[in-house]
């Protein structure tokens, strides 16, 4: 999987090349290149912002240097197996399903915006070429795309296979196929008793199809607390 960033600060992705995202690029399971999108300016300032049209507060991503890098780093052809991933309050929810589907792709651009946002010809032109994926972490804002991207890279990364050591323990994960799509259960490890709270009987049994049923018991009523839009039986 080749990983890229569009960005004018670059210097946000230093930290893919550390953790398990390091392993993998050091494995050679993902490919990351961070782009600064200034490479693709000719005046002397660099610009790659304007006023916007219709007037309004705020700066708007001229179209330009994203078209010039698009067409150094994807070419003028049309791949509908490169996903352009544009993070963005106003997207649709990413979730656990989008990273699923995005870790099965050979080619991710990431097209981090700015300001009051990037100019929706660049999105328009990317549609005509490419699957362009206009996603939101969360109904908050942000400065930028760049920390929403170093998200969903972690979410979309860590399912690629090879990329974590143990593969198991996402199949009990918050939102997994295997949890039925609920929260994850409270989890617990030794000491039994730790400054007078002790770990839940029924996890000490050694009964497997208990623990089990707790587990799945727990996953329900956590869910049906925090997130009943999950519930689909409900
Ligand atoms: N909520 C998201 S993804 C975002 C991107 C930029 N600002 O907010």
């Amino acid at each position: 999987m080749r990983l890229d960033y569009l960005t004018i600060f670059p210097e946000f992705f230093d930290v893919l090349g550390i953790s398990l995202l390091g392993k993998a690029v050091d494995n050679g399971i993902v490919d990351i290149h961070a782009h600064d999108l200034r490479t693709w300016t000719h005046d002397r300032h660099r610009t790659v912002d304007d006023t916007p049209c219709g007037g309004g507060a705020g700066m708007v991503m001229k179209p330009d240097p994203w078209g010039e890098a698009f067409d150094d780093l994807l070419g003028a052809d049309p791949d509908p197996s490169v996903h352009v991933v544009i993070p963005t309050p106003s997207g649709t929810p990413f979730r656990q399903d989008d990273a699923a589907q995005l870790s099965h792709a050979d080619r991710i651009v990431f097209c981090c915006g700015r300001y009051e946002g990037i100019d929706h010809r660049v999105i328009d032109y990317a549609s005509e070429h490419w699957s362009v994926h206009e996603l939101s972490l969360g109904d908050y804002v942000l400065n930028g795309g760049e920390v929403a991207a170093l998200a969903m890279t972690e979410a979309i990364v860590r399912l690629v296979p090879g990329v974590l050591g143990n593969p198991e323990s996402l199949s009990e994960e918050s939102y997994s196929q295997d949890q039925e799509g609920l929260l994850e259960y409270p989890v617990y490890t030794r000491p039994a008793s730790w400054r007078g709270w002790d770990v839940p009987e029924v996890l000490m049994s050694g009964h497997h199809g208990h623990i089990a049923q707790w587990r799945r018991e727990q996953s329900r009523e956590l869910t049906r607390r925090r997130r009943p839009d999950l519930l689909t039986d409900e």
